[in-house]
């Protein structure tokens, strides 16, 4: 038989994509390819994935070690997703280790362990040998290498255990333990519900009209942009009925915040034990028994958070990510990858259908749509001919000036102690967590601020405490301000523990909840809130971004977003952006069902445009604003960000490097004559300049789109050679 080589992707940072090993075993290759495999690299065991079968290798065919074990009874990747993961190797500049290793549920990565077993019992004179020997017989003639270590604890015994084998009276063996242990299946899916029948409307049945005839030609890609409350989710439902009837796959993603227990219900009241839930709060056992669940087809509808999309259905039909929007599709660990582009592409390998849905589509894919890459479906009305809610805009700087110094305005007060007396539900928005957002002494001026990083502590009154949201660090609050002592310290800007204190003393009759993550850490918490609101136990509900999306409550009918400014003043390209949707959104929660809905939002930029247009319902007024300021400063779409980050303790040190970098950035521009599509900004400290003890600077290019392919490789290059930097494209955020 010809010699067969195995092309092993392994999940190290650097090195090269793949390596050789010699296949010894007789198995066929497509028993192979896309198998976990056990290679030896150096002198380490490692689990490596097979992406390829040749019958040359890449270095001299005596020097290529054996493949030590295959894993599983087959393979694990299919060859479409083998293909994905080559593309995320050049598309994210990861090792295709990496992409492969995001593809199986965290628990499936084994601990090997290699054991010695005894053939024969030999007559040894050595001393070690017979030691050995002895050891493994006491030990029914096997042990592993690292218990035999302990019991012969000599330097070469390596080089004996080689002499052992190479005369046949020992052999190796691998165990290889899934480090997981698997429990009972996970069983979300069987508390099924009532199966609700809606009869799709008008504005729904066109698109989902449009959605299955692509299914069924199994290609396509369709933006969704319906208003809240437009009735998007039963489209979803629909197209993936439609998608298993003829026997096909769904992959639903949502963000990790909108995976809430009504969510999961509604699917599994559809679909019952057809759905699998993938999804951060699933224990590594729970997510394991999940992943083998769809694996093996039992399972065609996964629900799940950004890492869904890669669950290993067998036949795709369709992919649907809703809010689209949303940054947490994009991850910032390796590999860096952005999930909308991922779900792309897999539809594009797989012929699956890709559906986008969002109220408030971000500029990168509305522009898309508007040239043509995807199709367009819109529903510009609310489901029964609800309106959408009427928002005002209370200018916060005339509050001030009539001498309302709360962070209340008089209307919002107003409008709160309506809803009380009218037994109406009311939402009090406020992106920042904790009681005073900054603390400083009104004697000196000093701002409390962590020692790990340079950022302002937060003031938590529930516990007594300052503490930073970065990386923890927490102290009790000082009596004296530490650097001068005067007992005069201040609390300034208002976080939603202080919105929950103020309005149960301007209203202590109303039963008032507030979800953040503080409040939702004990399992269930997040659900027990909701339900509180869905059975209208709570008046007022209280909440960061985690209200903001998805929740469908019929009987809330005012929304108030405290303070609109807290985004607009993020120091990223993307603010304005960030501040349009977070604002339709959150006012999309008011006036569902019967009742007309009611949005109040605070300001001390009330004619900021972004403002203007979600006070209108108006996305096409803000894209034409937003999209030609993105034009005029080459920021995406009409460029490709890529941020190169420089972290370290010392502080000179990333200076020094930054500057290096930096200088050999301009002059590879230079020389390859790039310098009018690639815009380097800095180097400079990030926004957020030191974090747990580590300072942060950064480079940030503004890449042509058409030289990005390029000129990445090399910049990737240059970066990999600095290890106090990073690079990543396009990430979601700039701090
Ligand atoms: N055809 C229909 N007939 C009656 N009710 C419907 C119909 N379609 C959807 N609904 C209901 O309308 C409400 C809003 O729908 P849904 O939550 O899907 O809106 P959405 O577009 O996802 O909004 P958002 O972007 O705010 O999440 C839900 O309560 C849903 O059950
Ligand atoms: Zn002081
Ligand atoms: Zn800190």
């Amino acid at each position: 038989m010809k010699p067969r080589f195995a092309s092993v992707a392994l999940n190290v940072p650097a090195g090269s994509d793949t390596y050789s090993y010699k296949i010894v075993d007789d198995i066929s290759d497509d028993m192979l390819i896309g198998r976990r495999a056990v290679v030896m690299l150096g002198n380490r065991l490692m689990e490596g994935y097979i992406v390829d079968i040749t019958d040359h290798a890449d270095i001299e065919e005596d020097k290529i070690k054996p493949v030590e074990a295959l894993l599983d009874k087959e393979p694990i990747f299919t060859k479409a997703m083998l293909e994905l993961a080559f593309w995320m190797k050049e598309q994210y500049l990861c090792p295709l280790g990496a992409a492969l290793a995001c593809m199986l549920p965290p628990g499936v990565k084994a601990r090997i362990q290699k054991m010695i077993v005894l053939l024969n019992e030999a007559d040894v004179i050595d001393n070690t040998k017979s030691l050995i020997i002895n050891a493994l017989r006491d030990n029914k003639g096997r042990m592993a290498l690292n218990a035999l270590k302990k019991v012969v604890p000599v330097k070469n015994i390596s080089s004996v255990l080689a002499e052992l084998e190479r005369d046949g009276v020992i052999a190796y063996e691998y165990t290889v333990k899934e480090s997981v242990r698997i429990k009972d299946s996970y069983n979300e899916a069987a508390v099924s519900g009532s199966i609700s029948t809606v009869r799709p409307v008008q504005q729904q049945l066109q698109a989902i009209t449009a959605i299955n005839k692509a299914v069924d030609e199994g290609e396509g890609a369709f933006l969704l942009h319906g208003v809240t409350g437009s009735g998007k989710t039963e489209v979803y439902l629909q197209a993936i009925q439609h998608a298993m009837d003829i026997g096909k796959d769904a992959i639903v993603l949502v963000p990790e915040i909108s995976l809430t227990p009504q969510m999961v219900a509604l699917f599994t009241a559809r679909f019952g034990s057809s759905v699998a839930v993938w999804h951060s709060r699933l224990s590594m056992g729970e997510k394991y028994a999940q992943w083998w669940r769809i694996k093996n087809g039992q399972a065609q509808v996964v629900v799940g958070a950004r890492s869904a999309v890669f669950a290993p259905v067998q036949r795709l039909g369709l992919i649907v990510l809703d809010e689209e929007q949303e940054s947490s599709y994009k991850s910032d660990m390796t590999p860096k990858y952005d999930a909308r582009e991922v779900a792309k592409r897999r539809c594009d390998i797989e012929a699956g259908v890709l559906v986008l849905g969002s109220a408030t589509p971000s500029l990168e894919t509305y522009y898309a749509a508007g040239k043509g890459d995807m199709r367009l479906l819109v529903m510009p009305d609310r489901i029964n001919g609800k309106p959408l809610p009427h928002v005002d805009i209370v200018d916060m700087r005339q509050e001030i000036a009539y001498g309302n110094k709360s962070i209340f305005s008089r209307k919002l007060l107003k409008a709160v102690a309506y809803n009380l007396k009218a037994g109406q539900q009311s939402i009090l928005f406020m992106n920042r967590r904790g009681f005073s957002t900054f603390v400083s002494c009104r004697n000196c001026g000093l701002v409390m601020k962590c020692p790990h990083c340079d950022i302002s502590l937060v003031y938590h009154s529930d516990k007594g405490q300052l503490q930073c949201h970065y990386c923890g660090y927490k102290i009790a609050v000082p009596k004296v301000c530490p650097k001068c002592k005067s007992p005069y310290i201040r609390y300034f800007g208002a976080g939603t523990q202080r919105i929950e204190h103020d309005v149960k003393q301007i209203f202590p009759h109303a039963r008032v909840v507030r979800m953040d993550t503080d409040t939702v850490t004990k399992k269930n918490a997040h659900r027990d809130i909701l339900r509180l609101v869905w059975r209208h136990e709570v008046d007022i509900l209280v909440g960061t971004q985690m209200i903001a999306k998805g929740l469908d409550f019929p009987e809330v009918t005012l929304v108030g977003v405290v303070a609109a400014d807290t985004a607009l003043n993020i120091p990223d390209f993307r603010s304005a952006e960030d501040t349009f949707q977070l604002v339709t959104q959150v006012a999309g929660r008011a006036g569902r069902a019967a009742k007309p809905g009611m949005v109040i939002v605070q300001t001390y930029q009330p004619e900021h445009y972004s403002l203007q247009a979600a006070v209108k319902h108006d996305y096409e007024s803000f894209y034409r604003q937003e999209i030609e300021i993105r034009e005029r400063l080459k920021y995406p779409p009409f460029s490709n960000i890529v941020k190169i980050s420089l972290s370290g303790k010392h502080l000179p040190d990333i200076i020094k490097a930054a500057e290096d970098m930096a200088g050999e950035l301009h002059c590879y521009l230079n020389n390859m004559c790039y310098n009018n599509d690639v815009e380097i900004l800095g180097p400079s400290p990030a926004p957020m300049e030191k974090i747990k003890d580590e300072y942060r600077w950064q480079i940030i290019l503004k890449v042509d789109v058409h030289i990005m392919d390029d000129i990445k490789y090399d910049i990737k290059r240059m970066v990999d050679r600095y290890s106090c930097a990073s690079m990543d494209i396009n990430p979601y955020s700039m701090l």
